[in-house]
């Protein structure tokens, strides 16, 4: 795989994989840069640099979040690739013969903190994945208190999001890969430790991403290996065109509902940690045509749910769907 050299704030050079898509950068902006507004407004991503939103947590390291992360237990993905591809356990029964792709562990983060110490090259990789809860200890929820909830409660007002729903600690090493995917929530990604590249494709791109069917355990997830790409089974994928984004400690990305993102840890930062804010969409007061391409992804969703509940059985629902369309619309 060929690799290209990147500049990130005028620093250290990484190399990071050459994919056969073109990817042009999102822009980096102060929170006081006016055009932040109107990117969040338009939901497009925008990457800001100062909001202190984590400043609180830059300190976090394994040892730290080892002593004072409680006891409770965490969700620890294992994969035998360096790839982390979610699947839903619910959809599980739907394919016949579906695999998963990683292992499910619960484990305390002192275990989680040993294992990544003692791992060989050899050894499975593995990602942390807990959504932030109150068992934790006393300075993670000083830590937690000190993010700057001032700034993103505004952002939250400002844009007429709902309400926050969760927030992801996400802990893994510097091979880790999440494959390209979307998700139904407006998102602040705040990056702590080590750095993360973004790969991310607009809503609008939908037919170029082939997302698996939404009854599959990997709905919402692209069927395309970005690696070593099918083009005779997904020719719209040559018409793919990336944004790309490389987010370091302190630095918050905007990542816009059903934007498409494959989320890469870059080789040689070492241990990453990171923390979504995830926000449910705001109401829709009036709907103005054209739709927007969000919108019509929204009601594609809508649609393919209503015919596999309808058809109570999701071996039906492909040839369904093939006479609704093959040969009509062409
Ligand atoms: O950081 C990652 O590996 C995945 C993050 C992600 O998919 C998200 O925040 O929505
Ligand atoms: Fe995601």
């Amino acid at each position: 795989m060929a690799t290209r050299k990147a500049e990130i704030n005028g620093k250290r050079p990484f190399r990071l994989k050459e994919y056969t898509f073109s990817c042009e950068d999102v822009p980096r902006l102060s929170c006081t840069d006016p055009e932040v507004d109107r990117l969040i407004s338009n939901e497009q991503p925008v990457v800001i640099t100062d909001t202190n939103l984590v400043s609180s947590a830059l300190h976090w390291d394994l040892d730290y979040l080892g002593k004072n992360m409680g006891d409770g237990m965490f969700t620890v993905y294992s994969s035998h690739t360096n790839k982390f591809k979610y699947f839903d356990d619910k959809k599980g029964n739907n394919v016949k013969n579906f695999r998963e792709p990683m292992r499910h562990l619960d484990m305390t983060f002192q275990d989680f903190a040993k294992r990544l110490c003692n791992k060989k090259p050899e050894d499975e990789s593995l990602y942390m994945q807990q959504t932030l809860n109150d068992s934790v200890g006393r300075r993670i929820v000083v830590d937690f208190l000190g993010f700057n909830w001032n700034w993103i409660t505004e952002q939250q007002k400002k844009h007429n999001w709902g309400q926050l729903t969760a927030n992801l600690l996400l802990v893994g090493t510097e091979e880790n890969i999440t494959p390209s995917h979307y998700d139904e929530q407006q998102n602040f990604f705040a990056q702590i430790k080590g750095k993360k590249r973004f790969i991310l494709f607009p809503p609008s791109q939908f037919g170029c991403l082939y997302p698996y069917p939404i009854y599959h355990p990997h709905d919402r997830q692209s069927q395309v290996d970005f690696d070593d790409p099918d083009f005779e089974k997904f020719p719209e994928f040559k018409k793919a065109a990336a944004l790309e984004a490389v987010v370091g400690p302190g630095d918050v990305l905007y990542l816009p509902t059903y934007w498409w993102h494959q989320v890469e840890c870059v080789q040689g930062t070492g241990l990453n940690i990171s923390v979504t804010f995830w926000y449910k969409c705001g109401p829709t007061d009036k709907i103005e045509y054209p739709l927007k391409p969000q919108q019509k992804v929204a009601m594609m969703r809508n649609i393919e749910k209503m015919i596999n509940q309808a058809l109570n059985d999701p071996k039906e629902v492909p040839e369904f769907m093939q006479n609704m369309v093959l040969g009509r619309y062409t």
